[in-house]
């Protein structure tokens, strides 16, 4: 249950005591999860949030010919990439917003990639002008947020009285983790006729539970993220400059048969240009995600059966394709 005193606020990870203070973040980061399903993760080392910042403005700012380079293949039919690179803004959609995703590469000659190639298509990466090291710097933020979402999972391990290094195994070798800047801009005047209102507001990315393994969102200072209590309200996530907002996706929760809470978030119109950066923690291909991982974790409870992430999530979609 979500408690209802901390609608808008979440307990505090201070990463730089995850070591000196172990034990006691670690039940924090679950009792957290249990009941909020939303941390403030703060204190993350060498994370650059201006750069980051910067990096959005970079790709954002330029005229649509550039970004039609790294746009994906439904737009752009002269390109390749199905699932990475850019996706434009569409007017007709009451949703306003573009992004740029991209993930680790693997190499070339790895054998085992060709069938699950929807899972590791190659990131297109635009010409770059001099002006940002825009490639470099989002794939070193990518890989200190791969290593952040690994130092957070042993303290869940820890919480929970299990292996600290149990998670590990999963996201080794090739996580289908992404990251992706998005860029929220606004209407020019009013909000077009099918722009989504709920109680009042307008909406710019609907109601959801992420759908991968763990998030973690880099903010800045806008506002706008809202998550649903437990009366069905919702109430607005405090601004936290210089801290990241983690929350648990569906495969998490779902192998943690609900113990750990995956909650219900929207983002709201601002009224001005918005820029946020999620990164999206999945697990690699054929790492198990069955339900009852506490019973494998601990030898005790119902069975475990191993469920592989990759043919898992095709069937979801498949289902949500019907
Ligand atoms: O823009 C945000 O702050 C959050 C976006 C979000 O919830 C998502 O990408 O899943
Ligand atoms: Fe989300």
């Amino acid at each position: 249950m979500y408690d209802t005193k901390m609608t808008t606020s979440f307990p505090i990870i201070d990463m730089s005591k995850a070591y000196t203070e172990r034990k006691r973040l670690a039940k924090k980061v679950v009792h957290g999860l249990e009941n909020e399903g939303f941390l403030f993760i703060d204190n993350v080392a060498n994370l650059d949030y201006d750069k980051l910042l910067s990096a959005c403005k970079w790709f954002f700012d330029k005229p649509i010919e550039f970004k039609r380079t790294v746009m994906r293949k439904f737009w752009n039919p002269e390109n390749s990439n199905i699932y990475r690179g850019y996706f434009p803004v569409t007017e007709e959609e009451p949703c306003r917003k573009e992004g740029f995703k991209f993930a680790r590469d693997v190499i070339d000659d790895d054998v085992t990639v060709a069938e699950y190639n929807r899972f590791y298509e190659k990131s297109p990466w635009p010409k770059e002008d001099g002006e940002f090291p825009f490639k470099e710097f989002l794939q070193e933020t990518y890989e200190i947020l791969h290593n952040t979402a690994l130092e957070i999972l042993k303290l869940v391990a820890i919480g929970l009285d299990i292996e600290e290094n149990i998670f590990e195994d999963m996201f080794s070798d090739k996580p289908c983790s992404t990251l992706r800047i998005m860029h929220y801009p606004p209407w020019e005047g009013k909000p077009p006729k099918n722009a989504i209102v709920e109680d009042g507001k307008v909406v710019v990315f609907s109601e959801h539970i992420d759908k991968n393994f763990m998030t973690l969102l880099t903010r800045f200072d806008y506002g706008g993220l809202e998550v649903k209590t437990i009366d069905g309200s919702w109430a607005e996530v405090d601004p936290r400059p210089g801290s990241l907002v983690m929350n648990i996706g569906d495969i998490f929760s779902r192998m943690m048969d609900g113990r750990l809470k995956a909650r219900i978030h929207r983002v709201i119109d601002i009224g001005t240009d918005r820029y946020a950066v999620p990164f999206f923690f999945t697990p690699r291909y054929d790492a198990d995600i069955g339900v009852h991982f506490m019973s494998k974790a601990t030898g005790k409870g119902p069975e475990h059966r191993v469920e592989q992430y990759g043919p898992w999530v095709l069937d979801v979609i498949k289902n949500r394709e019907k």
